[in-house]
């Protein structure tokens, strides 16, 4: 098991430059660092050669996240945003292989957040997510990616929000290189019981997200993280374990999550620091690795 930290736990903005935070996190002891995919289509391939040999350099291992946006939606009722979706995935994967990207996770198969002040339709998205997932899965396989369908509570989507629903919907897919991927923030809000969702998704378990119940970091309050990764053992997970916390407010991040007040109680980028440095040494002794 390999541990992680997204890098938007310092920044407010997608947008923002991950280049600079690879150093940063090797030296408070990461193995892997997630980067937001959202605008990686406007680096330079310099740009991105340059990151991938500082991350070897530093023995650090890359993962992507991404939302995709309304206009991106690989599940839209409408044909050109569908198509416009798999050109915008088929352009980011091709940039995300430059980094020796191997995982990249999220609501790959619908958009985020959602917005429900229009009528939603579980069903049909779903199809089309099914479908739109199943037809961009070889391509990234050539690349050597994971597409990592991440199960999210039902505020922010509505077509997975169950380990269950994530299994039966990549069982569907039926690539092997579409994975289901689990967070405890939205676990906590949707499953009866963290250790059955964990052995429901199994083998199909393709990334792992942490944080507590209100995003701070791992040992900061009550997840049952005993349980986590007893369960995580249990299944034999070998994959990555990336912490994404969301605790200062501002910007596009911070209204995207819904920060409304300061997590961290005014700390400055040193003590962010050493909360995530301790918050990894936690994690390496509760869920291993
Ligand atoms: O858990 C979440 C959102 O609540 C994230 O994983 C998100 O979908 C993605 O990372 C955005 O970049
Ligand atoms: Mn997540």
């Amino acid at each position: 098991m390999k541990h992680g930290i997204y890098y938007s736990y310092w920044e407010h903005e997608w947008s923002a430059k991950f280049g600079p935070y690879v150093e940063k996190v090797a030296k408070l002891g990461f193995d892997v660092i997630e980067v937001a995919a959202h605008h990686i289509n406007e680096y330079s391939d310099a740009e991105l050669a340059e990151i991938r040999r500082t991350a070897k350099d530093n023995n650090i291992i890359l993962t992507a996240g991404i939302g995709p946006s309304k206009t991106k939606n690989l599940s839209s009722p409408d044909i050109a945003v569908r198509q416009a979706g798999k050109a915008f995935f088929e352009q980011t994967l091709t940039n995300v292989a430059k980094l020796d990207i191997k995982t990249i996770g999220g609501a790959l198969h619908s958009y985020w957040p959602v917005d429900y002040s229009k009528p939603v339709d579980k069903e049909g998205d779903r199809a089309r997510g099914v479908e739109g997932i199943h037809g961009i899965a070889d391509f990234a396989g050539n690349l050597g990616i994971n597409l990592c369908i991440e199960v999210l509570n039902r505020f922010e989507n509505h077509v997975l929000n169950t380990a269950a629903e994530g299994v039966a919907f990549v069982k569907d897919v039926g690539k092997p290189n579409v994975k289901v991927m689990l967070d405890t923030f939205h676990m906590n809000i949707e499953e009866d019981s963290f250790g059955e969702a964990i052995r429901t998704a199994g083998p199909l378990l393709g990334h792992f997200h942490t944080g507590e119940s209100n995003r701070r970091v791992p040992g900061k309050g009550r997840m049952p993280w005993h349980e986590i990764g007893l369960a995580l053992r249990d299944i034999s997970y070998a994959g990555a374990v990336v912490m994404e916390p969301f605790v200062k407010t501002g910007g596009t991040i911070g209204s995207d999550i819904r920060v409304w007040r300061d997590l961290t109680d005014g700390a400055d980028e040193t003590k962010m620091d050493e909360d995530a440095r301790n918050a990894l040494a936690f994690s390496r002794f509760v869920l291993g690795g």
